[in-house]
C-alpha cells in the first residue's frame, strides 16, 4: 500500500478535514478524496462517513487508522535501522578535562554522542584545566574542554561552550588572610593586597586572570603563598586557610569544600572565561571527530 496515502489518510483521520489535510500535502481536495476513494477500494470498505458539513471515521476507519500507523512507524524504524548501520563508527576519543569540566560541561556533551555511536571507545583523562590545549596541540589527546587562551595556536579549533565568570575566594576559617581583609569592616579599598597570602594557579588562563587583577591594584610584588595545578586544588587550598585565589565559579559550585570559601565582592572585575571544546583543525575531518562535533552543534 502507498504510504503517502497512508500517511494522509492518518492526517486526515486527525483533521477530519479535506482542506486542511490537502493544504498539508500539497495537493488539492478532489486529489485527497480520490487518494481515499482508492485505499477504500483496496479496502473494500468505507473508511469515512461524509455529510456535507461532516467527516467521521467508521468503525473500519478506525481499525484501519491503527494499521497505518503501525506501519508508517515499523517503515520509520527500518529506514533509522539502515543509517545506524552506514554510520556505525569504531575507535577511541580521547578527551581531556578538569574534575569540575567532567561534572559541569562535559556530560551532556557526551550523552549524545553515545547513543549515536555506541561503539566508540571514550577515553576521559581529568588534571588541570590548564594543561588541555597542550595535550591537543601535542596530540595526546583529541579533544580538551579549555578556556580559550588570549592567543589560541593556529593549529587548535576552538568551539564555545559557555562564558564562565571567574571569582576572588577566601576561606571562611579564622586565619590571616581574613583578619588582613577585614571582611566585617567592609573596607576593600584599605586592604593591604600585597599582605595577603595568595594561592597561585601554576600557569594557564587563570593565572593570567590573576595577574591582570592584581597589577591593577598596584600594590607592588604579591605575597605567594603557594602555588597549585588545577583549580580545584586552588579552592582547597582556599578552604584550609592558606589564602586567597582567583578560580572560575563553578569549580567552587562544585567543589566538596564549597561551605568552606566565600566569595569576595567588588574586589575588582575580572574577565570571564571563555570555555570551550578544542582539537586540532588538521584533524576535523577525522570521522571520529566530525561526528562529535555533528552530536553537539
Ligand atoms: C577551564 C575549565 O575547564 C573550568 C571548568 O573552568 C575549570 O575546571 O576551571
Amino acid at each position: 500500500m502507498d504510504k503517502k496515502a497512508l500517511a494522509m489518510f492518518v492526517h486526515l483521520s486527525q483533521t477530519l478535514h479535506f482542506g486542511k489535510t490537502a493544504v498539508a500535502f500539497h495537493v488539492s481536495p478532489s486529489t485527497l478524496s480520490r487518494v481515499i476513494q482508492r485505499l477504500e477500494q483496496e479496502v473494500t470498505s468505507d473508511l469515512l462517513h461524509r455529510d456535507n458539513r461532516t467527516v467521521a471515521l467508521t468503525d473500519a476507519g478506525k481499525k484501519f487508522k491503527h494499521y497505518a500507523e503501525q506501519q508508517l512507524e515499523q517503515w520509520q524504524s527500518f529506514k533509522n535501522s539502515l543509517d545506524e548501520k552506514t554510520e556505525l563508527l569504531t575507535g577511541k576519543l580521547h578527551i581531556y578535562c578538569s574534575v569540575t569540566a567532567a561534572y559541569s560541561h562535559l556530560p551532556p556533551l557526551l550523552e549524545r554522542f553515545r547513543s549515536q555511536h555506541p561503539l566508540v571507545e571514550i577515553m576521559l583523562t581529568t588534571g588541570d584545566a590548564a594543561d588541555g590545549l597542550e595535550l591537543v596541540q601535542n596530540k595526546s589527546v583529541d579533544f580538551a574542554i579549555a578556556a580559550n587562551p588570549e592567543h589560541l595556536p593556529r593549529s587548535v579549533y576552538f568551539h564555545h561552550l559557555a562564558t564562565i565568570p571567574l571569582a576572588v575566594i577566601a576561606p571562611t576559617m579564622q586565619c590571616k588572610a581574613l583578619q588582613l581583609l577585614k571582611i566585617d569592616e567592609q573596607q576593600y579599598s584599605t586592604i593591604p593586597w600585597s599582605e595577603i597570602p595568595i594561592i597561585l594557579p601554576e600557569h594557564g588562563a587563570a593565572r593570567k586572570r590573576f595577574e591582570y587583577w592584581y597589577r591593577k591594584k598596584q600594590q607592588g610584588k604579591a605575597n605567594i603563598y603557594a602555588t597549585v595545578s588545577g583549580h580545584e586544588a586552588l579552592v582547597s587550598m582556599v578552604a584550609l586557610g592558606c589564602g586567597v585565589g582567583i578560580v572560575p565559579q563553578v569549580v567552587v559550585e562544585n567543589s566538596p569544600v564549597k561551605d568552606r570559601v566565600q566569595y569576595l565582592a567588588d574586589v575588582g572585575e575580572i574577565e570571564p572565561f571563555d570555555l570551550g571544546i578544542c582539537c586540532l583543525n588538521q584533524s576535523r575531518a577525522q570521522p571520529l571527530i566530525k561526528a562529535f562535533f555533528s552530536s553537539i552543534s
